[in-house]
């Protein structure tokens, strides 16, 4: 289940997507295109990797904001939302990072956190 303001992102996002680019910023993203939605998602997560860098968590909070807004408009640009995100996250669960990694390459896992 989405978290509601998620959802509420999500559904304020929908809503802005065909209003005037003048007076909306997400309207002016999905005008720009999907190709510049994307390259402003990278901006916003090398300014987020910036922040943690220099240790300013209050500025990475900020940063993970746009972020996950970010993200939320590239979603929405493919037909996608947080709820298929968080599916695919439910999906995983319970299934080891390292075991996965190495199932996909077929090298064995490590036994221990080694
Ligand atoms: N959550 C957000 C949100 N987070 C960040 N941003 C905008 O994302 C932009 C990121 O700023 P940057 O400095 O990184 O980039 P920039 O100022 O665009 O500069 P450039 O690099 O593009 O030149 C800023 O304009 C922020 O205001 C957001 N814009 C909108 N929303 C939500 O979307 C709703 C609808 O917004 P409008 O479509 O503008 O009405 C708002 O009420 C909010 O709920």
């Amino acid at each position: 289940m989405t978290d509601n303001r998620l959802l509420r992102l999500t559904e304020t996002i929908r809503s802005r997507r065909g209003a005037d680019p003048e007076t909306s910023y997400v309207a002016r993203l999905f005008h720009m295109g999907r190709e510049r939605i994307a390259q402003k998602l990278g901006e916003e997560a090398v300014e987020a990797v910036i922040a943690a860098a220099t240790g300013n968590a209050e500025a990475l909070k900020g940063e993970a904001a746009d972020l996950v807004f970010h993200l939320a408009v590239l979603l929405e640009s493919m037909g996608l939302s947080f709820e298929d995100v968080l599916t695919e996250l439910e999906r995983r669960e319970g299934v080891s990072g390292l075991a996965e990694k190495a199932a996909r390459s077929g090298v064995a896992a490590p036994d221990k956190g080694d």
